[in-house]
């Protein structure tokens, strides 16, 4: 089994190499992509702490391995929500008081979600336990939506409950990538492999990644623009599952994705911060929609 057993010294080194030449300082800018540096290097030091505490071997011994949850609902649907349970963002602090994350996952359940993003990362307002909270309040697959940078937190997402991980391509290399997928479907869990451009799709067309989400928005900037879908949507393989992530909020961004050949969306602050959640989840999942008609509010 390949680990990374990263001190913080390599993982600043590490951090170091991969942003070199990605991040130009200027402006408001090099405060975001600093936030980015900031949560990675935290997660390394969070990996290692995590290690220490609960080796890998004692970690494996809770480990039921998964059935593809979430490919398998991704796949049965035309189009699928993923709904996060977000309370936070580094970008734009809290996002959500109203609602604890299971009582989220519970609203997201009973109106229509295909799947749940949890989030883990403490910049995000969300915990591992999380996953247990929320495993034990809905039967849909459950994505842990963090920073995976050590094959270690797949197996951490796999022993609390989690059907698939998110596999971010900008931060990861080549083989980490590859490795980091066998890792996850040797559990029996699905990876939803993330891009932003051109250059990180081509290179996740070189593995086999089934889910691929295309992320409108920019980690290093923070801004979102769905027409990154849109643009990278042509030179996506016929064979690879599309879901839009980010700045998705209405019934008619999910009509004119779906359209395009997006089969599906994961929605975090357009579900949250809604009026009525219950009505954006049923909105976003295209509810009224199932079977091709217009999607009609309220
Ligand atoms: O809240 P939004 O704009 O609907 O976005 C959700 C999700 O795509 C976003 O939370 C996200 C996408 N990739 C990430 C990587 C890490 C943390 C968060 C994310």
């Amino acid at each position: 089994m390949l680990m990374y057993p990263v001190g913080l010294k390599q993982a600043e080194t590490r951090i170091a190499k991969k942003f070199t030449g990605l991040f130009k300082p200027s402006g408001r800018r090099k405060g975001v992509e600093a936030m980015l540096k900031t949560i990675l290097a935290k997660k390394y030091q969070e990996v290692k702490t995590a290690k220490q505490r609960r080796p890998l071997p004692s970690l494996i011994q809770d480990i039921k391995p998964g059935s593809f949850a979430l490919r398998k609902a991704i796949k049965q649907s035309e189009w699928s929500l993923i709904a996060e349970c977000k309370l936070a963002s580094p970008a734009t602090g809290r996002l959500c008081t109203r609602y604890s994350v299971p009582e989220l996952a519970q609203i997201y359940t009973a109106h229509g979600a295909t799947g749940l993003s949890v989030l883990t990362d403490s910049h995000f307002g969300g915990t591992l336990a999380n996953i247990q909270a929320v495993r034990a309040v809905t039967e849909l697959p459950i994505l842990r939506k963090d920073f995976i940078v050590d094959a270690y937190q797949i197996y951490e997402a796999r022993a609390v409950g989690a059907d698939a991980v998110l596999l971010i391509a900008g931060i990861l290399s080549d083989s980490e990538l590859k490795e980091f997928m066998a890792v996850a479907h040797g559990l029996g869990m699905d990876c939803l492999v993330e891009v932003h451009n051109a250059v990180e799709l081509n290179r996740v067309q070189q593995t086999p990644a089934l889910l691929v989400g295309i992320n409108n928005r920019n980690l290093k900037t923070f801004t979102v623009d769905l027409t990154t879908t849109f643009s990278l949507l042509p030179h996506c393989d016929k064979h690879r599952i599309i879901i839009s992530e980010s700045g998705v909020k209405t019934g008619e961004d999910a009509l004119r994705l779906k359209a395009a050949g997006v089969r599906g969306t994961l929605v975090g602050e357009g579900l949250v911060t809604a009026e009525n959640i219950a009505g954006k989840t049923r909105e976003l999942a295209l509810v009224n929609t199932k079977n091709g008609g217009e999607y009609h509010a309220g």
